[in-house]
């Protein structure tokens, strides 16, 4: 499949939205995916592989097809589909992506896939409430995040949306706001440590 083409989809479907740089992927992208198919009762996981996160330095980063392909490789799952298709917005910003997705595939449900860290910092990103009131969202515990997930801005904004994570089945069908936090078999992998590594032994 090309890079930037869109994963076939069917109306009925659960599909949950990772979206990240994928500076390089990891087996934590993979693990959180593989725990959100389960614990959300998803159809499948897309990688949604960003040209560039408005609030980070872009010029590091590798072409979106290279970071693509490489996390193919890492993803290596059959309901795990990574492609760079941004819904046609040519946009950065994730408010756009997903309103473009609800329009273009009406009846499929979505859910937004995030890290703990990006709950504690999404009150930064643009129009940052209506992605809460656009899609279903999931936040996938991580190391040292926890606690200031939770103590957040949107956290307690849409505090009363908030859906015990024993209830997150049920998730995907859910009219937003509706978000939990699901805690799993913590990874403290991160392309940042990946990235200085390879420096290192450089
Ligand atoms: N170890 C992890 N545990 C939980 N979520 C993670 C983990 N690593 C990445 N994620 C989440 O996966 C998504 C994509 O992450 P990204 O590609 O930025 O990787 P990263 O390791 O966070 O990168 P960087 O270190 O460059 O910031 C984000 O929502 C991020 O929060
Ligand atoms: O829309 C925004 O303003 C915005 C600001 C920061 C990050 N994001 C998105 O959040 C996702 C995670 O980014 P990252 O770099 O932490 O992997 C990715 O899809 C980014 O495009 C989006």
């Amino acid at each position: 499949m090309s890079e930037l083409r869109a994963p076939l989809v069917a109306p009925g479907m659960r599909i949950g939205l990772l979206g990240g740089s994928f500076n390089p992927a990891h087996e934590a992208h993979r693990q959180i995916s593989l725990a959100a198919l389960k614990r959300l009762g998803l159809d499948q996981v897309w990688w949604l592989v960003t040209a560039g996160n408005p609030l980070k330095d872009v010029s590091i980063l590798p072409p979106v097809a290279e970071r693509v392909r490489a996390a193919r490789a890492i993803a290596d799952h059959p309901r795990i589909k990574v492609t760079g298709f941004d819904g046609g917005t040519g946009s950065p910003f994730t408010a756009d992506l997903l309103a473009a997705f609800v329009q273009r595939y009406s009846g499929v449900h979505f859910v937004w896939l995030m890290g703990a860290d990006n709950l504690a910092t999404v009150h930064r990103w643009k129009a940052w409430p209506e992605i809460f009131e656009l899609v279903p969202i999931a936040v996938l515990d991580r190391p040292g995040y926890r606690l200031k997930a939770r103590a957040g801005k949107a956290a307690h904004r849409f505090a009363g949306a908030y859906i015990d994570e024993t209830d997150a089945l049920g998730l995907a069908l859910l009219r937003p706001p509706a978000w939990t936090i699901l805690t799993h078999r913590l990874s403290g992998l991160s392309s940042t440590a990946l990235r200085e590594n390879v420096l290192e032994s450089d």
